[in-house]
């Protein structure tokens, strides 16, 4: 990756990923404390902080990340992203419906590449990736960076992990889950032993391809506070805060880090020459557009599930409902918005 194309660092993005950082070892300091002291946290209190965390922190945040990618590109490009976006969107939901045991997977999926592939791109912008020398290295770093979302915690935490699988099938099948959770005591150590080397292989072959720069020290300790972060911070509560306080804390960290290229679309906030009661319309505008088509979308997924509140409890409900809403529009966000979007992409450096 080309220097040039890094923005003088002024800081601010070393104090975004500072911050992100602090966020999730005070978590993990917090919440070691309450297991030492025998406090438990109630699950609808763990819920609570969930829905704080994924819908009023971390979905606009997602909304931004589009409308970054989007806003200098072609009109052309806009319609064909959408496109590819609602069809996206609309397979997962016609998945969950028929099966939704391989759509909670396919969720479960999502979030790791989510989590995995936004931080590698963080590292290549800010910390480096001078020891991630090959594609399967760097794929190897997505595994163990998001894979640390889902895996650790369904070591750490089965019963919980259980709980909500469960809710989230029975939105379509209310005994969907119990054809497969025999196998659980089969496939949680599994997840444990197959986890446990990814992490060791993505930690051991960097150390070798280290290049004394500080790139392999930083992904090395990183790593290791999100494995200790969803090993100690109860799931619901770990997840609910991860993409905001370290998922988009970090794209920002990302973003201030790199150069805005040139795609020679029209800017949608007016470009340089508007003037800022302009801007701020045009801002305005954009993000009332990306309101209504978010709840659109959320309305006709809503529609379509046969409960979409699942159980007798209201929060722990919407926690499997946005979980699964979050990760339908989550997976084209991923697959159009970055592996399949070679101009620019959400996850950009150049
Ligand atoms: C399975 C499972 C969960 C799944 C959460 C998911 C699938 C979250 C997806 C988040 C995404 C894609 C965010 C994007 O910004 C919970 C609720 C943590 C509880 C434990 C069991």
């Amino acid at each position: 990756m080309s220097v040039t194309h890094l923005r003088e660092s002024v800081g601010v993005e070393s104090t975004v990923l500072t911050a992100s950082r602090a966020a999730l070892a005070g978590l993990v300091v917090l919440f070691a404390g309450l297991h030492l002291a025998a406090v438990e946290v109630p699950l609808t209190a763990q819920a609570a902080v969930y829905l704080l965390g994924m819908v009023a922190l971390n979905l606009p945040h997602g909304g931004y990340e589009h409308f970054a990618n989007l806003r200098r590109r072609a009109t052309t490009f806009r319609g064909t992203y959408v496109a590819g976006y609602l069809l996206l969107a609309g397979a997962f939901v016609g998945l969950f419906l028929l099966a939704p045991v391989a759509g909670l997977a396919l969720a479960i999926g999502v979030a790791v590449l989510k989590g995995g592939g936004g931080d590698l791109h963080v590292l290549r912008a800010t910390t480096g990736t001078s020891h991630l020398r090959s594609r399967p290295q760097r794929l190897l770093a997505v595994a163990a960076r998001g894979g640390a979302v889902m895996a650790v915690p369904i070591v750490a935490f089965p019963n919980t992990f259980h709980t909500f699988s469960a809710l989230m099938v029975s939105m379509v099948d209310p005994a969907g889950l119990g054809g497969v959770s025999s196998y659980f005591s089969v496939t949680r150590p599994l997840v444990a032993v197959g986890y446990a080397a990814v992490v060791l292989a993505h930690l051991g072959w960097g150390f070798r391809n280290r290049t004394g720069d500080g790139a392999w020290g930083a992904d090395a300790a990183e790593t290791t506070l999100l494995v200790t972060y969803f090993a100690v911070v109860p799931v619901v509560v770990a997840v609910g805060l991860y993409f905001p306080l370290w998922y988009s804390l970090r794209q920002v960290s990302r973003e201030l880090a790199v150069e805005e290229p040139d795609l020679g679309g029209a800017d949608l906030l007016g470009g340089p020459d508007a003037d800022a009661g302009g801007v701020a319309l045009r801002a305005w505008g954009v993000l009332v557009a990306g309101a209504m088509a978010t709840a659109a979308v959320a309305v006709a997924f809503w529609t379509l599930v046969p409960s979409p509140i699942p159980g007798p409890n209201l929060r722990l409900g919407l926690v499997a409902f946005w979980s699964v809403f979050i990760s339908v529009v989550a997976l084209p966000h991923v697959v159009v918005g970055s592996v399949l979007d070679r101009g620019r992409g959400i996850w950009h450096v150049p």
